[in-house]
């Protein structure tokens, strides 16, 4: 299993930076010189400026024509910098993180997810992206819901991860992004790091790209862990993995697609019942009724770790929140607009020129 993380934008190469440290292969782009030289893990050859031309390195300020412009002139240098990373191993799924509400990421990321796909039809493209806080106001939500239309109908999956779901009461907010960054990037990993490797009954890359790859619908990945001896029920730590508290999106799991749960821990706690027990309620929950699974006894840990992955799902109330309120915005905004243009025009209407007040006060 081939994977290829590109993060866009600050908080995705943030994100990228920490694939990196746990050595996944990572590339990141930007039009911020400073942030660039801010990651701590991705190698300086493996980073790279776009739209300077445009910014001078300074960055978009959240404006995503910008961010986009920025994409569209360098995509020529970026793609030659993923062909060599590429190299010629098969990539199963290039993952592209970035945060929905800034101007780079949300602005270049479409872009690169079409060249990706034009250029690599045999990978998967797969967005994950950082939702806008609440209190940040109108332009992130508007950046966000303009990006999930734009993504939905080039990327293979979509997964958002609410920003407003994983705010800890006294975090300040660069602590509770690095939470959070880290959260995502120990999810995903723990996720991959499952597949293809012998277990009882194994994931491999064929069955993680077959969930994901649905119509650019959204996915969530959800995660439980414990210590074995505090475990009264697997089953619950199962189930708990695909409740609301257990992923990061506000979603209705019952519109999932398919689902894969990869289930590692101690043998002696690994109880096939259990398992099964729970698998069955997953499935009976789920629309699609397809899941894949995977358990992995390792009798070296003393702990029970639990990854969910639900895809095709299209019912969440934090990704409607967003469009319902972009939209509304925007059409007060059309009719702000429409309305000033034609006071303006009322109001100025039959001025006279200069000319028709001052006549002959310059000669022939
Ligand atoms: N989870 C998470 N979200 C972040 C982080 N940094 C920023 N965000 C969110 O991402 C959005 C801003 O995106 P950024 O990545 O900072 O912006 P950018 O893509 O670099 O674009 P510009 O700064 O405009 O050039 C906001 O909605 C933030 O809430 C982070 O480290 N983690």
């Amino acid at each position: 299993m081939r994977a290829i993380i590109i993060g866009v934008g600050q908080c995705g190469t943030k994100i990228a930076d920490l694939f990196s440290l746990v050595d996944f292969e990572a590339l990141a782009i930007n039009t911020s010189r400073g942030d660039l030289e801010y990651l701590k893990h991705i190698p300086s050859d493996r980073r790279i400026l776009i739209g300077e031309s445009l910014t001078g390195g300074k960055g978009v300020n959240a404006n995503p024509v910008l961010g986009r412009e920025a994409m569209r002139r360098d995509l020529p240098m970026v793609m030659r910098k993923i062909n060599s990373m590429v190299g010629y191993e098969d990539v199963d799924i290039f993952f592209l993180t970035f945060g929905f509400g800034g101007g780079t990421g949300a602005g270049g990321t479409p872009l690169l997810a079409e060249a990706l796909k034009e250029e690599y039809p045999d990978s998967l493209v797969v967005a994950i992206g950082a939702l806008p806080l609440k209190e940040e106001g109108i332009r992130p939500t508007i950046n966000a819901a303009i990006t999930i239309d734009k993504l939905s109908k080039v990327a293979d999956s979509i997964i958002a991860i609410d920003n407003n779901k994983l705010k800890e009461g006294d975090l300040d907010i660069s602590q509770a992004y690095e939470r959070i960054n880290y959260t995502i990037v120990e999810r995903i990993a723990s996720l991959l790091a499952l597949i293809d490797i012998p277990g009882e009954q194994t994931l491999d890359a064929s069955d993680l790209k077959f969930v994901l790859k649905a119509f650019g619908s959204f996915a969530t990945v959800g995660y439980a862990k414990a210590r074995a001896d505090q475990i009264k029920s697997l089953s619950k730590l199962i189930v708990k993995s695909f409740e609301s508290e257990g992923l990061y999106l506000e979603a209705n799991v019952e519109s999932a697609l398919y689902g894969l749960v990869a289930i590692h821990g101690p043998p002696e706690v690994l109880k096939a019942k259990d398992i099964f027990e729970a698998l069955d309620e997953l499935t009976d929950r789920i629309k699609g009724k397809q899941i894949f699974r995977g358990f992995y006894p390792d009798p070296r840990t003393r702990e029970v770790e639990v990854v969910t992955l639900l895809s095709g799902i299209y019912d969440s109330e934090s990704i409607e929140g967003i469009i319902r309120t972009a939209k509304e915005y925007a059409s007060s905004f059309m009719r702000a607009k429409a309305e000033a243009e034609s006071k303006k025009k009322e109001l100025l209407e039959g001025l006279p020129d200069f000319d028709d007040i001052y006549p002959g006060e310059v000669d022939g």
